[in-house]
């Protein structure tokens, strides 16, 4: 199930290169990556917003990827990160605090808008300064430049928060477009490529592709997931910034090395161009998904590809119920419109959970 907890088999495996998959058939293989879900909304509920962490398997450390949300969802997931492999070695539940403190060694942004980054500024003062005698290391903050900037002049600022960053406790990482930064936040192995898009007027937001051997996209093996934030598409922003993303990763779906793709859809498709704001509805999604299937060179390439959906907006969400219509929109959508036999999975049902790719 795309729920299932990792590390069942207890020992290492090779990472990647699955030869025996037919090509275009993203069949269940082992783990490669898990994604544990603090929260999966495009707002408006505080402790709903996005929030991430990533885990290469077998890694002693994971990412956080956009912490809207951190420690709210932290504390529901601590359990199923305690039963994860490698940290399932030590005795008894891990708590959020060491988690958050001695787990996750450091964050992919990508943008600085509140509802990407707030969790991650408010738990950052229970965070430590680097010392290098007790090992404790500075944590990477990584995004593209615009993404770093913003952070350092309207959030660690000493004004918004205390510059946390200054006093030791992180770095910022510039991620270059077009070029593979290494050994991410300390895991060896582990490469990563940001690829700007458009959020809106003037606005970039990130996609990270995150995996191993990124520097040959052509290679058979090492295998990768996509994370994507928030978005437009090429022909509403006026940009090309999706169409050059889909191009640079359609050789790894080709080689089955793509395990997922997490991606937004914030509205319901009858939402006006105009109300969009640099987001996607199901429609645009599925178009952008066409876009990739076409590149990779059939209409069968996305078949079974996990399609992790996240930050759909519950705006209208009943206080009692907890059910949203749009949401149930969006949802319904999506599935009707699936022609391409992708695999989707709602992040939103999964917040304090991990979904494995
Ligand atoms: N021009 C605007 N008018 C009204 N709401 C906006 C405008 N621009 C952005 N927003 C809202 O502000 C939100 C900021 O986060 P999101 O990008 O998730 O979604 C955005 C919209 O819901």
């Amino acid at each position: 199930g795309d729920n299932d907890l990792p590390g069942t088999d207890g020992g290492a495996r090779p990472i990647g290169g699955h030869p025996g998959d037919a090509a275009g058939s993203h069949t269940a293989n082992a783990t490669s990556f898990t994604v544990f879900v603090l929260g999966a909304a495009g707002g408006p509920v505080e402790s709903r917003v996005s929030g991430y962490l990533i885990h290469q398997a077998n890694s002693s450390n994971m990412l956080g990827f956009d912490c809207g949300s951190l420690m709210s969802g932290l504390r529901q997931a601590a359990k199923v990160v305690s039963d994860t492999a490698p940290f399932n070695a030590v005795k008894g539940k891990l708590s959020s605090r060491d988690i958050h403190r001695n787990i996750i060694s450091g964050y992919l942004v990508s943008h600085a808008h509140l509802d990407h980054m707030s969790g991650l500024i408010i738990a950052s003062a229970d965070e430590r300064a680097s010392n290098k005698t007790a090992g404790i290391l500075p944590k990477a903050i990584l995004g593209l430049n615009s993404t770093l900037v913003n952070i350092h002049n309207h959030a660690f600022n000493n004004q918004l928060w205390p510059d946390l960053a200054l006093f030791g406790f992180y770095f910022y990482q510039q991620l270059i477009p077009g070029s593979v930064a290494h050994n991410v936040s300390g895991v060896q192995g582990l490469d990563a490529i940001a690829f700007p898009v458009s959020h809106g007027s003037n606005y970039l937001s990130t996609c990270f592709l995150l995996g191993t051997n990124l520097s040959n996209l052509e290679a058979a093996d090492g295998s990768a997931i996509l994370l994507c934030g928030d978005l437009g598409t090429d022909a509403n922003e006026k940009s090309v910034y999706m169409n050059d993303m889909w191009t640079a990763v359609a050789p790894l779906v080709a080689s089955s090395r793509l395990k997922a793709i997490m991606i937004e859809c914030s509205f319901p498709t009858a939402t006006s161009t105009g109300a969009l704001f640099g987001h996607l509805t199901p429609a645009l999604l599925f178009q952008e998904l066409h876009t990739l299937a076409k590149k990779v060179g059939s209409d069968n390439a996305l078949k079974g590809m996990k399609v992790l959906i996240q930050h759909i907006k519950e705006n209208d969400v009943d206080d009692d119920t907890g059910v949203s219509a749009s949401v149930g929109v969006v949802v319904q959508e999506l599935e009707s419109l699936n022609d391409l036999g992708v695999d989707l999975i709602f992040t939103h049902k999964k917040v304090g959970g991990a979904i494995s790719v």
